[in-house]
């Protein structure tokens, strides 16, 4: 019996430093928040963060970007499968090379991977969230694990024990993913408007009701007192979990916690633009002007001495 996946590759992949590069210009060019705090990492550390972000950006288009509308549940399925081949050490595809590189140097866990995939399957068959519950999941799935698969790679601090009596690190597990839920959080208050455009509506519906505020309300776009209240609370929530993240900071490897200080305070400033825009997310892009952006590296290096 012929097996196709024995037959010898058609094409020849890109070579560990190409493939590097690859994810680099991913990187450069889609994120413009955590690309610059990459830049403050070492070597290998850095290049492993793109080898994942060029893979989580990738996962993100297949349902969110322009060709998601041919993606199925098994354009999933093969997708899983091409990660099952790349932590098994086989690349598919030139990012993959990288990825593998990055897999041979670090000790990192496929789950989340896996789990970011489950995520954007929610993706393709639901629009609403009823409880936060249900958005908690969902935030969990495709930004938590960015904590979780980037903790591995940056690494922890190796002089602070679990307990005294116990000489293991401690690992900031729920931290770390408390920053990607602010994140998420964060990035769905932004893009209210832009989502509703879409059919899509990711606060909770229980919680529009708590405010007297309709999903009609939302997709017309309303900006009234009801929706600044609502907004008040969600903003207040994003912070909650900023703050959960920035205790575990000082847990991490000291190389590191200058970039992850710039991720937090770049990322959660949107929060403040949001405010700034007296809550309109449907006519405005909420954003973080470049000074503002300068000015948070200082402020998150001293951070990253102090706290
Ligand atoms: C150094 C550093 C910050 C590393 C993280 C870089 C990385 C691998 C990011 C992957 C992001 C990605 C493409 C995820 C796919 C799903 C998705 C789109 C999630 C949203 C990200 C925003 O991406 P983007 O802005 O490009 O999307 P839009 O164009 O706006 O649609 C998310 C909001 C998730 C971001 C996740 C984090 C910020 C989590 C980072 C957590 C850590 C680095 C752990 C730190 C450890 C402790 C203890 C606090
Ligand atoms: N300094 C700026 N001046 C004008 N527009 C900006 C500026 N910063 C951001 N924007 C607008 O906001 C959009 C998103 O910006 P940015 O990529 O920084 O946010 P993000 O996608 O949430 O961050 P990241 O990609 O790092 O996660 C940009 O495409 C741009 O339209
Ligand atoms: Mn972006």
């Amino acid at each position: 019996m012929l097996q196709l996946s024995k037959l010898p590759r058609m094409r020849t992949l890109a070579s560990t430093e190409d493939a590097y590069e690859l994810c680099r210009q991913i990187t450069a060019k889609y994120a413009k928040t955590f690309y610059p705090s990459t830049l403050l990492m070492s070597k290998p550390k850095r290049r492993a963060i793109w080898a994942i972000y060029a893979w989580c950006r990738l996962t993100d288009e297949l349902v969110d970007g322009s060709e998601a509308g041919i993606t199925t549940p098994e354009t999933l399925d093969r997708w899983e499968q091409q990660l099952e081949s790349v932590f098994a050490g086989e690349p598919v595809d030139d990012p993959d090379v990288a990825l593998v590189d990055a897999l041979q140097r670090f000790s990192i866990d496929i789950e989340p991977f896996r789990d970011m995939i489950a995520g954007q399957r929610m993706d393709l068959y639901r629009s609403r969230y009823k409880t936060f519950e249900e958005l908690h999941l969902y935030c969990y799935r495709v930004a938590g694990t960015v904590g979780l698969m980037s903790t591995s790679v940056m690494g922890v601090d190796t002089k602070q024990y679990v307990t005294p009596w116990n000489q293991d690190a401690y690992v900031p597990t729920q931290q770390a993913i408390a920053l990607g839920i602010a994140s998420q959080l964060t990035n769905i208050l932004r893009d209210v408007g832009e989502d509703s455009r879409r059919g899509r509506i990711y606060l909770p519906l229980d919680e529009l009701a708590l405010f007297n505020y309709t999903e009609q309300d939302l997709i017309n776009g309303v900006v009234d007192e009801r929706w600044r209240e609502l907004m008040r609370f969600q903003i207040q929530r994003a912070r909650k979990f900023y703050r959960e993240a920035e205790k575990g900071i000082s847990y991490l490897s000291p190389e590191v916690r200058w970039p992850v200080w710039a991720a937090l305070m770049l990322y959660s400033q949107i929060l403040d633009a949001i405010e700034k825009n007296d809550y309109d997310v449907f006519t405005k892009r909420a954003y973080v002007p470049t000074p503002r952006k300068l000015l948070s590296l200082p402020v998150a290096w001293l951070r990253a001495q102090a706290l």
